[in-house]
């Protein structure tokens, strides 16, 4: 269990995070979503200890990590943009990186170079952006670690590289059990690989959750009525979004089903639909009931 307690960083004379917590459960594929610039990257720098908290803890099963020689070959940070040796090949990277982490799988490395077609004698600076992208993605997945953070990694990879990623990434969470944290504006590639989410806000985890609970939990409901309603109408409802065009209604409310169905049916509409919400519609909703779009 990865456990984040009231986490406070700042940086320069700007405080990214406040008192920010946050538990993971072992085996977990989490996805850390936010806006540009809320402190995703700095959280994850933070759980891999290349920054120093300036307060709160980080525990991996009980153990803090900062300064954790075990808990650190067990945790690899992948960011958007990892470091390589200028002149290096794949093959020189991989030795580089064997020294960290000598659980280094070659199975595993070889295994995905041939999926990948990457030429391992090739410099990486002559890579493009996604084939240096798909070298990482492959250290990381011949390194499995126990913790494994993947910040923006797969977002510049070709769709059928993503494909490959997914699989791989069930895996060797299959056969590893490992606990992966990505952060991706690509919310719809997310959802199909992560099982539960957060949404950093204002310096810290605003909403977080399992997905499948955290859908089952919002619904999105059109309605027509017979005659003009207000949205005063609803106020027992909790209102993530809501819309109107005359006497036809859009809302994405929050709550149990039955009791939504029940007041919305004390209103008598004419039709009421329930629909499905994905990963990236509650982030927008959620963003919209703070008021992120009320000037806009
Ligand atoms: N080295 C730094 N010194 C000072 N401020 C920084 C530094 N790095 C980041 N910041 C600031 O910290 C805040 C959080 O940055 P961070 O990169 O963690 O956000 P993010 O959520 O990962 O953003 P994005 O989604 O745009 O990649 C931003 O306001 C950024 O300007």
């Amino acid at each position: 269990m990865l456990k984040i307690e009231n986490v406070t960083k700042k940086l320069g004379t700007q405080v990214v995070l406040d008192n920010c917590s946050l538990e993971i459960k072992d085996g977990s594929v989490f996805g850390l979503i936010g806006p540009n610039g809320a402190g995703k990257s700095t959280l994850l720098r933070c759980i891999a200890d290349i920054y120093k908290c300036d307060s709160g803890t980080i525990t991996v099963d009980g153990e803090s990590i900062v300064e954790n020689e075990y808990q650190k070959q067990n945790l690899l940070l992948m960011s958007d943009d990892p470091y390589y040796h200028y002149n290096a090949t794949l093959a020189q990277m991989v030795e580089f990186y064997k020294v960290f982490y000598p659980q280094f799988d070659d199975e595993i490395y070889r295994k995905y170079l041939n999926i990948f077609k990457l030429n391992e004698n090739k410099v990486m600076n002559n890579f493009s952006k996604g084939m240096k992208r798909q070298a990482f993605i492959l250290i990381a997945l011949a390194i499995s670690p126990k913790l494994l953070l993947l910040d923006e990694s797969f977002d510049g990879l070709d769709p059928m590289m993503r494909l490959l990623f997914k699989r791989a990434i069930s895996e060797c969470i299959e056969k590893k059990n490992m606990t992966i944290i990505i952060s991706s504006h690509n919310l719809r590639e997310l959802e199909d690989i992560c099982d539960s989410f957060g949404i950093l806000d204002d310096h810290k985890i605003t909403t977080s959750g399992m997905l499948d609970e955290t859908k089952e939990n919002i619904h999105k409901i059109q309605l027509a009525f017979s005659i003009e309603k207000q949205r005063s109408d609803f106020s027992d409802l909790d209102i993530l979004h809501y819309s109107q065009t005359s006497r036809v209604i859009t809302m994405v409310v929050k709550g149990d089903l039955n009791k939504i169905e029940g007041i919305i049916n004390a209103q008598q509409p004419l039709m009421m639909d329930v629909l499905n919400v994905n990963l990236e519609e509650i982030f927008i909703y959620e963003m919209e009931k703070k008021g992120v779009f009320e000037n806009v």
